[in-house]
């Protein structure tokens, strides 16, 4: 019986997305494409008598994790929980999913669940439409590369490019809280309008809807703007991150260009999905 278990899970940026609303958490999500990010999240999941989670991410450390509690709640299990992050939460990184896939996964193996991955993505899948945090990520971070979803839900992925290990420059400004944006018709609509309608072809296809889905969905603030244009200007692709205010950018000098703005977060497209890293008797 394992004392600990670490498990792996990389995060995703979506570039576009349209929500689909079913009749149950699985049917519902949302289609879009976005590409897979090698900084997800890294869970440490120890048995205990109580349940407490640790959230360390972007040199911040916070206590508890609503949507974390609730999948443990729901395998009945309690543990501690320790989640480890570079990146910023709230900010479009697709953390809330993949904090839930690798403690889910983690937890099963430490609890001897034996769930399969579809039971495992399922449940992380269901806790983030019922918590409002996300729609699409679950089923992108599955796996690795440029994806595209044209179904909700955990089996919604029609493509997945493989770009290989394409850099990827981050600048967030500030979080936008997914729930707000999900909860307000306004946006949504706005959101729905500006959906293009189709994957990309590759990776600079997916840079040109995705900007062209920002630039209509309403979304954009005026400092995306103002760094979008200095991308436009040294002929960089680059787009809003979904949902958070900030832009990712692709190429030899996005990095350089980025950090005129804010600190630069430097990850790439990832190459594969959830994984075990360490089992601890
Ligand atoms: N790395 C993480 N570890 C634990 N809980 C997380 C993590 N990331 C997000 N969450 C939980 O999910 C909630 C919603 O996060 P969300 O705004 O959707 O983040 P993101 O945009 O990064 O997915 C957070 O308030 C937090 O409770
Ligand atoms: C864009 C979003 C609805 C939210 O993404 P995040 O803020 O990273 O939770 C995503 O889940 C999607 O469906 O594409």
């Amino acid at each position: 019986m394992p004392a600990s278990v670490k498990a792996y899970s990389p995060g995703h940026i979506s570039g576009y997305f349209s929500r689909i609303t079913g009749g149950r958490p699985e049917d519902t999500g949302s289609i879009g494409a976005g590409l897979v990010l090698s900084d997800g999240v890294t869970v440490t999941v120890t048995r205990s008598e109580v349940t407490d989670v640790l959230v360390l991410a972007d040199g911040m450390a916070n206590r508890g994790s609503p949507p974390i509690e609730e999948a443990l709640d729901r395998l009945g299990v309690t543990a501690t929980i320790v989640t480890e992050s570079a990146l910023p939460i709230g900010s479009g990184f697709g953390l809330s999913a993949a904090s839930l896939l690798a403690t889910i996964m983690a937890a099963n193996k430490i609890f001897s669940l034996s769930m399969g991955i579809s039971e495992i993505a399922q449940l992380a899948h269901s806790i983030e439409v019922e918590c409002g945090n996300g729609l699409g990520d679950v089923a992108a971070e599955l796996g690795g590369g440029l994806v595209c979803r044209t179904a909700p839900g955990i089996t919604g992925v029609t493509c997945r490019l493989n770009v290989g290990m394409e850099p990827v420059a981050i600048v967030s400004l500030a979080p936008i809280p997914t729930q707000n944006v999900l909860s307000t018709p306004a946006s949504m609509e706005r959101v729905a309008a500006a959906y293009p309608g189709r994957c990309p072809r590759d990776i600079e296809d997916f840079f040109i809807l995705s900007r062209q889905f920002a630039e209509s969905s309403g979304l954009i603030t005026e400092q995306v703007n103002t760094i979008l244009s200095a991308c436009d200007n040294a002929g960089i692709l680059a787009s809003m991150t979904m949902l958070g205010e900030g832009v990712f950018a692709i190429g030899e000098d996005a990095g350089a260009v980025l950090s005129q703005f804010g600190k630069v977060y430097s990850t790439m497209v990832a190459d594969e999905g959830p994984k075990i890293l360490e089992v601890t008797s």
